[in-house]
């Protein structure tokens, strides 16, 4: 059955969300004898910054991977712009328009700011390593193009003076900046932030709050994030999914998220069922 909802609405800040685009449906994980994630729902509106959190080992990142095609869940299914997404590669998913961080910083170092974000456009270049070598005009423009859009995500992130640096000089917070451009790049409809903020200082973390704020409102991209920085999760937020070893304990604002007593109980340490 497709459980598209179509309603919209305005936020209070005066945005739209829109109908839902994902949906998972049941999830369920195991690695061996570890369930990392047990029978899980929820949904992605477009539009919407989307929190998943919990305590560390919960599953979050489990369940980033599930949605970013990097694990297969055993049981369930991924809903995605109303149908049933089949079993899909990591790149399949991201040429649907889906582009991810990581929890590690996972960029070049070697390589310039530059050209770290020009990977972000891999999934979208279409002449070959043949046609380029020999710089065909097809390549040349399609090359353009890509610059064009790079350039765009750098003036928007403004690391202008850092575009020739070699990532492995940068401090922590920027090297996440980077990884923000190169998500950017490749122009996503659906992007996934895996712990945008962590190890970052109060002033780094306020930038990175208001870069996705920005991309949100400027772009209309929707964002799923995993943040374990509270105050960041509830300021951001549309809706808050909260997990705890595997489960579903939590779903909805980040007021009835902050009332709901399961929730309080797990950040506390009090066992439940
Ligand atoms: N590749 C893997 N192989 C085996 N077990 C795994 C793997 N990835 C995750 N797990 C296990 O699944 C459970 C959930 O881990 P996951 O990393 O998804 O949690 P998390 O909520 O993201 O934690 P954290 O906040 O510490 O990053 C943990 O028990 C973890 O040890």
């Amino acid at each position: 059955m497709n459980t598209q909802t179509a309603e919209s609405f305005v936020t209070e800040d005066g945005r739209t969300i829109g109908g839902v685009v994902m949906e998972m449906k049941n999830i369920t994980l195991r690695f061996g004898g570890v369930v990392a994630i047990k029978d899980i729902s929820f949904d992605i509106r477009e539009g919407e910054i989307r929190a998943i959190i919990g305590p560390n080992g919960a599953g979050k990142s489990s369940m980033l991977n599930v949605i970013s095609g990097f694990y297969v869940p055993q049981e369930g299914e991924v809903w995605f712009k109303g149908g049933k997404r089949p079993q899909m590669k990591p790149y399949q998913v991201a040429q649907q328009g889906i582009a991810r961080t990581f929890q590690n910083i996972a960029l070049f170092d070697g390589m310039s700011v530059l050209d770290n974000i020009m990977t972000g456009r891999l999934t979208k270049m279409h002449t070959n390593m043949f046609q380029q070598a020999l710089w065909f005009g097809k390549a040349e423009r399609e090359e353009n193009q890509h610059r064009e859009q790079v350039e765009k995500v750098i003036d928007f992130l403004e690391i202008q003076n850092i575009r020739k640096t070699p990532v492995g000089r940068l401090p922590y917070g920027l090297k996440k900046r980077v990884e923000l451009a190169r998500a950017l790049a490749a122009e996503p409809n659906l992007l996934l932030l895996d712990e945008p903020m962590a190890g970052m200082n109060v002033e780094e973390k306020e930038d990175m709050s208001r870069f996705i704020l920005d991309v949100n409102d400027e772009f209309g991209t929707t964002i799923a994030l995993i943040e374990h920085d509270m105050g960041v999760v509830m300021d951001l937020s549309d809706r808050v999914v909260v997990m705890d070893y595997g489960k579903k304990i939590g779903d909805g604002t980040p007021d009835e998220v902050r009332n709901n007593q399961a929730v309080i109980d797990a950040y506390l340490g009090v066992a439940h069922d």
